[in-house]
């Protein structure tokens, strides 16, 4: 994609992120091969391959922890392909928490209020504010713990919740920052089948009020909450449309035999 067209992208502002030619190569391999992505404001974009294609490769381009060796990043008019992860943070790229930074003693609650408080960053620990919850912070955690559908247990540490439950609080902090991209990836790898349908149902739902970019291997979910649907495979783009076009584009199946194949 030339520079002129990535300009033209900042002018209309309907895509929210947009990469170029992104490369991460190690050594002479290349897991991310000259990657254009577009994400637009307001969709659920999914990338999807095979193991090995480069999906969490390009993820951890995008959150800034890992270094992209060639192309560029655009986040909603920025170029951040050189920024570190907490600047992407602060311009309104948030990606779900591990389950290991969750506050384990800590209330499903106070998880999601310190989430909230940590997007003001400085501001909220200023000297001169008294200590104690900030009002904000916790309608903010209130708000989410009903998207999430864990009032039940808002008291609870979340060290105590289901392995699913920590799973659905993690793309809660995420949502407490309040971002205007939610990076999730693999938000139901070690789910139990109970646990799935909410998780679903909860990206499906975040879709109406936020951009959300993740990196999927249940099919099921992925054909039924995606608006858009990457399919990379050895490390380039191989495929790009709706659910429709990708399940039944034949290069999709193929790639997926493939990989079958060589189990
Ligand atoms: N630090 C590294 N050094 C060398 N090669 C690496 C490194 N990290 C990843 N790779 C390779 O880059 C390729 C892409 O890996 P990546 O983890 O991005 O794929 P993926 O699509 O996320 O796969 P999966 O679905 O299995 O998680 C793989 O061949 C992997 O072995």
């Amino acid at each position: 994609m030339s520079t002129s067209q990535m300009t033209d992208t900042r002018q209309t502002g309907d895509v929210i992120l947009e990469t170029s030619g992104l490369e991460l190569a190690y050594g002479a391999f290349k897991a991310v091969d000259g990657v254009d992505l577009r994400i637009r404001r307001g969709t659920i974009h999914t990338i999807i391959g095979p193991n090995g294609a480069g999906k969490t490769t390009t993820f951890h381009c995008l959150t800034g922890e890992r270094r992209p060796t060639a192309g560029r990043i655009l986040f909603d008019g920025s170029d951040v392909t050189r920024k570190p992860s907490q600047d992407r943070v602060g311009l309104g790229m948030s990606r779900s928490f591990q389950i290991t930074s969750l506050f384990q003693t800590l209330s499903v609650r106070e998880n999601l209020r310190l989430a909230a408080q940590g997007r003001d960053g400085a501001k909220a620990l200023a000297f001169w504010r008294p200590v104690g919850a900030r009002p904000d912070h916790l309608k903010v955690a209130d708000e989410i713990i009903d998207r999430l559908q864990l009032g039940a247990r808002a008291d609870v540490a979340a060290g105590e919740l289901s392995h699913g439950q920590q799973r659905v609080l993690e793309v809660g902090m995420a949502m407490a920052a309040r971002p205007k991209l939610l990076l999730l990836d693999e938000p139901t790898s070690g789910m139990g089948i109970d646990d799935i349908p909410v998780m679903t149902k909860l990206i499906g739902e975040l879709g109406r009020d936020y951009t959300v970019m993740l990196i999927e291997h249940n099919m099921g979910i992925v054909m039924s909450i995606s608006d858009t649907i990457t399919v990379m495979h050895q490390g380039k783009v191989l495929v790009e449309g709706d659910p429709r076009t990708v399940r039944n584009d034949p290069r999709v199946r193929a790639a997926y035999l493939g990989e079958a194949g060589a189990c």
